[in-house]
């Protein structure tokens, strides 16, 4: 301690208080350090020292902070008397969070500044920077679903974002859609957008004022499924209630019904649904009156309907009746080049309402195209949400703010449930090498300086490492 404070700055009772505190400060952080006027350091506890990984620590006493830590913003601090609260910063490709303070002599004037590093690691602070944010967007989605509360909906035909040919085709044949009352099935993996789609096929109908109606097939048990689509008469079983209970049918009447995750309907339902489509009517569970029912319906599925009837597992005749209009929805992997303007719309849809910007590079972009996308747009959304928490540049995502956070293979996962077969660790090393390699020239279009960079050696090993793949 007494080689912080210099003896004219050592007066007055805040000047005690502080000295009180410091230890405590100390103890608690992760680091220490402290510059004169002239950002040269004066002192450094064991901690710091031990975390950028110096040697003696008294050998640095006396240098300028710059020299030993580069990315330290202390003669900042020194040089404008403001203190920067909470900061991050990068050290040896570690992440600190730090907060500088300037001190000052009794007559007002700086004597230097002290740093604590608060964290070490950003890991900790991550759910409660995601909590934060998710908070935020919850409560922009709840705005935006107000808005459109009239509607039922909460996504429109702009909301489907895309430019290529497949996704244009898709918009297309969803206008298509919008202008006729036929069943329309939208086949399409997970997180392609077709509830997305569904919503907006029914805020550009002409049911656009009445309800919309979303069931997700796959998420409820099996025994619940009738009451849940044809609603329950008082009194219908033990324990029903004594007020009828709607079913989604009611409930969209004059509407649209969603039906997603359709192949995952037992074969039984499958009947009553067929007969509810053919004649319009339904009937609740434990009344023996049936009700006129009008309800457009879009279903939608991931599984592979036709394959489903050969196995006997989906009925034929509720196959055409639902496949009227079908509209398949590409992988995102086969529309790579939308990846630019999905990120522009995801990125302004996260940090909406967020005191953020999020862009990206165009090599970031390249990044995330080394990737195969089995969860499609809501795994890429969740991607760039994890970069955007982890990102230290002010929410700009570079190709390296994208490896960090994307899956390592560049395939889809294989299953842990495939036995997978042992192979000489040389031949495992050799290839994660080679693909690390492909993602960094993919990322940097390319460019073997910028990839060797990304890969943190040097660019004549790239090359000779380039030599030894082909
Ligand atoms: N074309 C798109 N443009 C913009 N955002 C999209 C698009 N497709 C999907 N999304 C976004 O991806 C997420 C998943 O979309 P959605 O729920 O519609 O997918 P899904 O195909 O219905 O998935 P699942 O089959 O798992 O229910 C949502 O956050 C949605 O906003």
């Amino acid at each position: 301690m007494s080689e912080l404070f210099s003896e004219n700055s050592r007066n007055g009772i805040t000047r005690d208080l502080i000295e009180a505190l410091f230890p405590m400060f100390e103890e608690a952080s992760a680091g220490a350090i402290a510059v004169d006027r002239d950002a040269r350091i004066t002192w450094i506890n064991s901690s710091y020292s031990h975390l950028l990984g110096l040697g003696d620590p008294s050998a640095v006493i006396g240098k300028p902070v710059r020299q030993v830590i580069p990315q330290t913003r202390m003669p900042e601090v020194v040089k404008t008397g403001k203190p920067l609260l909470l900061d991050i910063m990068e050290h040896n490709q570690q992440q600190l969070v730090v907060t500088r303070l300037p001190f000052y002599d009794d007559d007002g004037g700086i004597v230097g500044a002290v740093a604590f590093v608060l964290y070490d690691d950003l890991q900790p602070l991550t759910p409660l920077v995601s909590k934060y944010r998710r908070l935020h967007q919850d409560l922009a989605a709840a705005r935006k679903a107000l808005a459109k509360k009239a509607r039922g909906t909460r996504y429109s035909l702009g909301d489907f974002v895309g430019a290529s040919p497949a996704a244009l085709e898709v918009k297309r044949r969803a206008r298509l859609a919008a202008g006729r009352e036929m069943p329309v099935l939208l086949l399409g993996e997970t997180g392609t957008g077709k509830e997305v789609l569904a919503q907006a096929i029914h805020s550009v109908s002409a049911r656009a004022e009445k309800p919309f109606v979303g069931v997700n097939v796959a998420a409820i048990p099996d025994n619940l499924l009738e009451a849940e689509f044809f609603g329950v008469a008082p009194g219908a079983y033990t324990g029903a209630d004594r007020r009828t209970r709607e079913g989604k049918f009611q409930l969209a009447n004059g509407g649209t019904l969603f039906l997603d995750e359709v192949g995952d309907m037992p074969l039984p339902l499958q009947a009553k649904l067929l007969r509810a489509l053919q004649e319009g009517e339904i009937e609740p569970l434990g009344s023996n009156k049936v009700s006129q029912v009008d309800v457009r319906v879009i279903a939608a599925t991931s599984r592979n309907l036709e394959a489903m009837i050969a196995e006997g597992d989906f009925r034929s005749d509720l196959y055409y009746r639902l496949n009227v209009l079908e509209i398949p929805i590409p992988p995102l992997r086969d529309r790579l080049v939308d990846l630019g303007v999905l990120c522009e719309a995801l990125l302004g849809e996260i940090c909406d309402g967020l005191d953020m910007r999020g862009e990206i590079t165009d090599a970031g972009v390249s990044a995330l195209g080394s990737y195969d996308w089995p969860g499609n747009i809501r795994e890429l959304r969740n991607v760039l949400e994890r970069a955007l928490t982890m990102s230290e540049e002010g929410g700009l995502l570079d190709a390296d703010a994208i490896f960090k956070v994307l899956p390592r293979s560049g395939t889809r996962p294989t299953s842990s449930l495939t036995p997978q077969p042992v192979r000489p660790l040389s031949q495992t090393l050799a290839e994660a090498e080679a693909q690390a390699i492909e993602e960094a020239l993919v990322a940097s279009r390319g460019n073997r300086t910028r990839a060797a960079k990304l890969l943190g050696i040097s660019r004549s090993v790239l090359y000779e490492k380039l030599g030894k793949m082909s």
